[in-house]
């Protein structure tokens, strides 16, 4: 049977949660599916940790359903436990603690741990090993806390801004370790405001913001490669006249500055076009600088559908 097929290891439908006047998630659904990654991508305050931790079974739902491998993590946590890795964000341990003794404990509680010498060294811990928890780097920290939260051979895994803080060679071992996981069938679900690591992990992008779904859909489908998803990106002085640019440019092209000195185009991006743009600034005698012509990506899809940036 597909993954597709087979029953959602996690299957949130019409969620909501509020802390006093803040609603924190707005009727949020999504799924999904075994042995898949799915990334929730929105900004601070969007409402990902909150909805991660009702799945977790840490946090009571106001309203909706959620299904954790089959089951309401509300009422049975104790049974989901043993199946599913936790990775909160911010981690947090005994302070004295080492981290391979860490490690040792939480393999302890598993019936059929990895070995945690292995898993330290393939996230790059093992000369860490004898080091207290509150002498590890933050990315060290970080990545101790994924091996705990793997070492009990989970189903399911739950990873709260994995990577966040961590230098780049840290980030790509931790994005490697999530893909030898979906190749061993470990269904994953991320959070992160990184689009670039959306990109690179997860099969399917929900993207939320204000507690709510605003698009989701694999990384591909959500910068779908239509005519309108190229575009051209260049910096140049700011406040420059976008409807004088315009209309230099052939029909369908749309330019704005969603930050200033930076500008987008976006329509049927042609040699034509680039020449065009390239000729009107050298009317307006500034150099246009870093122009890039490439696809959408998902900051760009946010920015479109929410009018703000990411980050
Ligand atoms: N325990 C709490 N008490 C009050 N408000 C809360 C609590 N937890 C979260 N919130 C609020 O709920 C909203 C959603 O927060 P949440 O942490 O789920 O967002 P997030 O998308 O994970 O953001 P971040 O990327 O910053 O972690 C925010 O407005 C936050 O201030």
């Amino acid at each position: 049977m597909s993954a597709r097929t087979s029953a959602p290891a996690v299957d949130v439908s019409g969620l909501v949660k509020r802390f006093g006047q803040t609603t924190a998630v707005d009727g949020l659904s999504l799924r999904l599916d075994q042995g898949t990654v799915l990334a929730l991508l929105g900004p601070n305050g969007a409402g990902k940790t909150t909805t991660v931790e009702i799945c977790e079974g840490f946090q009571r739902r106001d309203a909706g359903s959620v299904s954790v491998l089959g089951l309401d993590p509300a009422t049975h946590a104790e049974a989901l436990r043993p199946r599913v890795g936790v990775m909160p964000q911010g981690g947090g341990a005994y302070p004295g603690v080492r981290a391979e003794e860490m490690l040792a404990l939480v393999a302890a509680c598993a019936a059929n741990p990895l070995s945690p010498a292995w898993l330290l060294d393939v996230l790059g811990l093992t000369s860490a090993r004898r080091t207290p928890f509150k002498r590890l780097s933050g990315g060290q920290q970080q990545r101790l806390s994924l091996a705990c939260a793997l070492v009990g051979r989970p189903e399911l895994v739950f990873l709260d801004e994995p990577t966040a803080g961590m230098d780049p060679q840290a980030r790509r071992l931790v994005w490697e370790l999530v893909g030898a996981l979906r190749a061993d069938g470990v269904s994953v679900l991320l959070t992160t405001h990184a689009m670039e690591e959306a990109e690179e992990l997860a099969d399917q992008v929900v993207i939320v913001d204000r507690g709510r779904v605003v698009a989701e859909g694999t990384p591909r489908q959500l910068t779908a490669e239509t005519e309108d998803a190229a575009q051209l990106r260049f910096r140049a002085r700011p406040h420059m006249d976008t409807s004088q640019l315009c209309a230099a440019l052939p029909d369908g092209c749309r330019v704005h500055e969603p930050t200033p000195g930076a500008y987008l185009l976006s329509g049927r991006i042609d040699p034509q076009v680039v020449s065009a743009v390239t000729a009107w600034c050298a009317q307006q005698g500034v150099l246009a600088e870093e122009l890039h012509v490439g696809r959408r990506s998902l900051e760009d899809v946010f920015l479109d559908l929410t009018g703000r940036e990411l980050r």
